[in-house]
């Protein structure tokens, strides 16, 4: 701030603010003119000795005097005063008690120009002025305040006692003190600077008081507003329905179900439109739409309306809307709204897409099993016991037609509520529909007469009693009492209480608890009737084991289907394993595994060549003249026997049974799967094991008789196929068929003849006896040297296996189990027969069994290796590559007992 600021009167209006509050108190100003005069002589005096304050007129004319001069002067009066009368009165001057008491308790005349009272104990009061910022004169259009004078204190006489303390007077009441807010500020705060004249006692009774008064405040103002929601609420018509907003879906009453006196309604014709709004167009086929059906925001709705033309909406109609509407239970039927305008009363609920029970039970072709009724029992109960808890209180109208199914099976409630709303209907049928009703009623409500629309929940258990009647009866309310309506409400009505008219328990095949529940529910004494919980409790047994809804136990039956299903499946597929693994073994004996395996994949099996292979035939000595002489199923059982036993001999070789015609035996060794040149061998000793077998066969029919054996073995190269698409058999085709065929039929009894390629095999892989039968004469072929084959060395064999299957896989796999140096010989020595007289050897040091677990590891060896060969004269492989040229060729043109078989020969093989 600038110092001409200081020095301005006047107070800028920024300051103003800051100073409004400030209230000056200062000494007032002297106003009596002694006080000028007694300041000039100041003035002059200080001029003087002892003072000799310097005169220069700049400073005494511009300075003043200060204040305290005058109380100086005052004090000095006061003592002179007071001095003087002591010495006028000869008082000891400088006593200075007395002249004290001269001084105290008066006034004295101040120089400043008015009295001053000094009291007993010397203090002396000025004169004081207040200055206070107040309202000046107006400077450039601007209101300027300056600090100004308003007041000054003064005495107040009161009668004659003067006031204790002076009191503020306004100079100018006009002008007083520009308070800021217009009001005087407080001398101090309500509570004091600190707050301390606030600390109030805490009053216990008090505070209860307010704590309960409040309470009581909260308590009713929250009942308040409960009631004020409530009156909004029922104010509000949710329920309401306009009925052009619901789509009628057309109804065709031509159509009528089972019960004659309910109006029938089915829809035949949906606009494409509608349709879509239907999620599920099955849900309302024709003959379940047993009413008025409409679609409202998408949803079927069943339209149940009511003879009025208005509804006068009475607060207790409207709380009966508000009710029903509030209520959710899955067992009573959803409550979608109610319509009131133009002249269309009605009720719209939740469509129930199976009709009412009273429907399903009249339904002759549906069988309502143990776990369907007990589920619609548990459901209606469900139902009852929500709706008794509920502030319906009771249905009064429960009946089979007022239990509707939904598409899940689930029961739901109708018809409950909305007494006053239904009431007062002039509907033409009332009657009818009434007698009807009074079927399920209860008898104290029917002696009534007007009972409570509402009915009573002991009613209610009796109504209920009736519906399970129905539902295990399934012959209506009453069963099949051939009494009109009428006349059976007659006697309900009538007291009879030993034995009150109910319907015929008699030949319900339920169980007892059941009869004894219905019994309870309709007893004549509505106090003596169980509650709708205790009828549950009653009826728990009926739910034994089933699950809460009908959809869950559904399911779980269909668990247990799929569950069995499955067991089924594993037993049929069992079975059928074994079926296929009979066929695989039936056709595995008539075919080669291998073709078979290719037959079984639909692939085709190409004739195949084979450079060696040793053929085996055998013919029966004397088979024609015992045939002559036996009857044909002497023969034929013969003929079983000898093959079985022949079969169960080869099995111990590695060789393959092509065909037996008649008492003929075709055996080959060295196909399908090649065994190198050991087929000969393989031949040779099966020739041999046979031949001993015969002569300890028996004919059954003739005691004592023994057959012979004529064998022939020839080696060489055949062609091997499946011939024909049905029945197809593995056949060889080549001439070493032939030239096998001749050689036992060229043989001589009870010996086996072989061929030199045959006698050459078995001199390579050595240890067989055989002896020159030198040139014969051959049908058909010439003049062969051929040879009789009279035993085997075993020793050689065995070293021979051993060999061969050293060399294996499967040998290598088979050796850690120790295959001890016997098992490996094979075939067994009793099959060697001495050079002179074929006398059988004696030596029987090895089972038969091991053998016959060696050669078969053989064979597999040979099966899974197919690589060994060696030893045969190689025909030409071309021929194998070749396309075979099938011609009709009868390899036995000669034997009478051979077939004519399907040959295939290449172009070089028979030239
Ligand atoms: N499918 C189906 N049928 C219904 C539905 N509501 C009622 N119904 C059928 O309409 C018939 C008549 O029903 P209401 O008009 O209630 O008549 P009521 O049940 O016989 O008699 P009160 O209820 O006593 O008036 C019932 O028996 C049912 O077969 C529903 O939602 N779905
Ligand atoms: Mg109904």
């Amino acid at each position: 701030m600038k110092i001409e600021q200081y020095l301005d009167p006047w107070i800028d209006g920024s300051d103003v603010k800051s100073f409004r509050s400030v209230l000056k108190f200062t000494q007032s100003f002297p106003t009596d003119n002694n006080f000028l005069e007694f300041r000039e002589k100041i003035k002059a005096f200080s001029t003087r000795p002892p003072f000799c304050v310097p005169y220069h007129h700049k400073i005494f004319d511009s300075i003043s005097v200060p204040i305290e001069a005058a109380y100086l002067y005052d004090a000095v009066m006061i003592y002179a005063r007071a001095l003087t009368e002591a010495l006028e009165k000869n008082e000891d001057p400088s006593n200075g008690t007395k002249i004290l008491n001269k001084i105290l308790n008066r006034s004295y005349h101040s120089i400043k120009g008015y009295d001053v009272f000094m009291d007993q104990n010397g203090d002396a009061e000025g004169n004081f002025t207040v200055v206070s910022l107040l309202d000046d004169k107006e400077v450039d259009s601007n209101l300027r305040m300056s600090m100004q004078p308003v007041g000054y204190f003064q005495y107040i006489l009161n009668g004659s006692i003067m006031s204790a303390l002076p009191e503020f007077r306004y100079f100018n009441t006009s002008r007083p003190i520009q308070w800021i807010g217009g009001n005087i500020p407080k001398v101090e705060p309500k509570c004091g600077f600190n707050g301390e004249k606030c600390v109030y006692k805490v009053d216990w009774r008090m505070v209860a008081g307010i704590i309960m008064l409040s309470s009581i405040l909260f308590v009713g103002g929250l009942f308040a507003f409960k009631h004020y929601r409530y009156e909004q609420k029922l104010a509000c018509l949710l329920w309401k329905i306009d009925m052009r907003d619901v789509t009628i879906i057309p109804i065709d009453v031509t159509v009528s179900p089972n019960k004659s006196m309910i109006p029938v309604c089915r829809h035949n014709v949906f606009q494409s439109s509608l349709q879509q709004s239907i999620q599920d167009e099955s849900e309302i086929s024709p003959k379940r739409a047993y009413t008025s059906i409409g679609i409202y925001r998408g949803n079927i709705v069943a339209i149940k309306y009511i003879h009025k033309r208005t509804v006068d909406l009475t607060r207790s109609i409207r709380k009966e809307l508000k009710q029903i509407r509030e209520i959710r239970h899955e067992n009573l039927i959803p409550f979608v709204g109610a319509s009131v305008d133009h002249g269309q009363v009605a009720i719209l609920t939740a469509y129930a897409a199976r009709g009412s029970l009273e429907d399903v039970l009249a339904n002759e072709d549906l069988h309502l099993d143990t776990m369907f009724v007990s589920s619609l029992v548990s459901d209606l109960l469900k139902g009852m016991i929500y709706l008794h808890d509920s502030e319906i209180i009771s249905h009064g109208n429960l009946r089979s037609s007022n239990c509707l199914i939904d598409s899940r099976w689930v029961l739901e409630i109708s018809d409950f509520g909305l007494h006053e709303f239904k009431s007062g209907q002039e509907d033409p049928n009332f009657a009818l529909k009434e007698m009807r009703r009074m079927l399920w009623r209860a008898p104290e409500l029917l002696r009534m007469q007007s009972p409570p629309e509402r009915g009573t929940q002991k009613g209610d258990v009796y109504s209920f009693g009736i519906v399970l009647y129905e539902i295990i009866g399934r012959s209506g309310p009453w069963g099949d009492v051939a009494m009109e309506a009428t006349a059976i409400i007659k006697e309900v009505v009538k007291e009879n209480p030993d034995v009150p008219f109910r319907p015929s328990l008699e030949g319900l095949r339920v169980p007892k608890y059941i009869i004894n529940c219905l019994k309870a529910c309709w007893n004549e004494y509505p106090e003596q009737r169980p509650d709708i919980r205790y009828v549950r409790v009653r009826l728990k047994e009926m739910q034994a084991g089933l699950k809460p809804n009908i959809f869950d136990n559904m399911l779980s039956i269909m668990e247990k289907y799929a569950y069995n299903l499955e067991g089924l499946v594993q037993e049929r597929t069992n079975q059928l394993t074994e079926e296929k693994k009979k066929t695989d073994a039936l056709l595995y004996r008539m075919l080669p595994r291998s073709v078979a395996d290719a037959l079984k994949k639909g692939e085709k099996v190409e004739a195949e060549s084979f450079e060696c292979v040793t053929i085996y035939f055998s013919d029966i000595v004397g088979f024609t003249e015992l045939s002559a002489v036996s009857t044909p199923l002497q023969v034929i059982d013969l003929l079983n026997d000898l093959y079985t036993l022949f079969d169960s001999i080869i099995s111990h070789y590695d060789v393959y049974k092509v065909e037996t015609i008649g008492d003929a035996y075709m055996v080959v060794s060295g196909l399908p799967i090649r065994n190198g040149n050991r087929h000969a061998g393989e031949i040779a000793s099966m020739a041999l094991h046979l031949l001993k077998k015969i002569q300890k066969f028996e004919i059954k029919h003739k005691p004592g008789d023994v057959f012979k054996l004529r064998i022939g073995i020839h080696s060489g190269h055949v062609v091997a196929g499946v011939v024909g698409l049905k029945m197809p058999r593995y056949c060889l085709f080549g001439d070493t068929v032939n030239t096998a065929s001749r050689m036992e039929s060229s043989g001589e009894p009870s010996k086996v003849h072989i061929s030199y390629a045959t006698y050459k095999l078995l001199q390579q892989l050595g240890g067989y006896i055989c002896e020159d039968r030198g040139v014969v004469n051959i049908k058909g072929k010439g003049e062969m040297y051929t040879y009789w084959l009279l035993g085997e060395d075993p020793g050689k064999r065995l070293s021979r296996l051993k060999e061969e299957l050293a060399g294996s896989k499967l040998f290598n796999s088979i050796s850690s189990e120790r295959i001890s140096q016997s098992d490996l010989l094979y075939p067994p020595s009793e099959y060697v027969y001495n050079r002179e007289n074929l006398i059988f050897n004696g030596s029987n040091r090895y089972s038969p069994a091991s053998i016959s677990k060696l050669h078969q590891r053989a064979k597999q060896a040979y099966c899974s290796e197919k690589t060994i060969q060696h030893g045969c004269r190689r025909y030409g492989s071309a021929v194998s590559q070749r396309r075979l040229r099938p011609s009709i060729h009868n390899v036995l043109q000669d034997n009478p007992r051979s077939a004519p078989t399907i040959t295939f020969t290449s172009n070089n093989e028979f030239s």
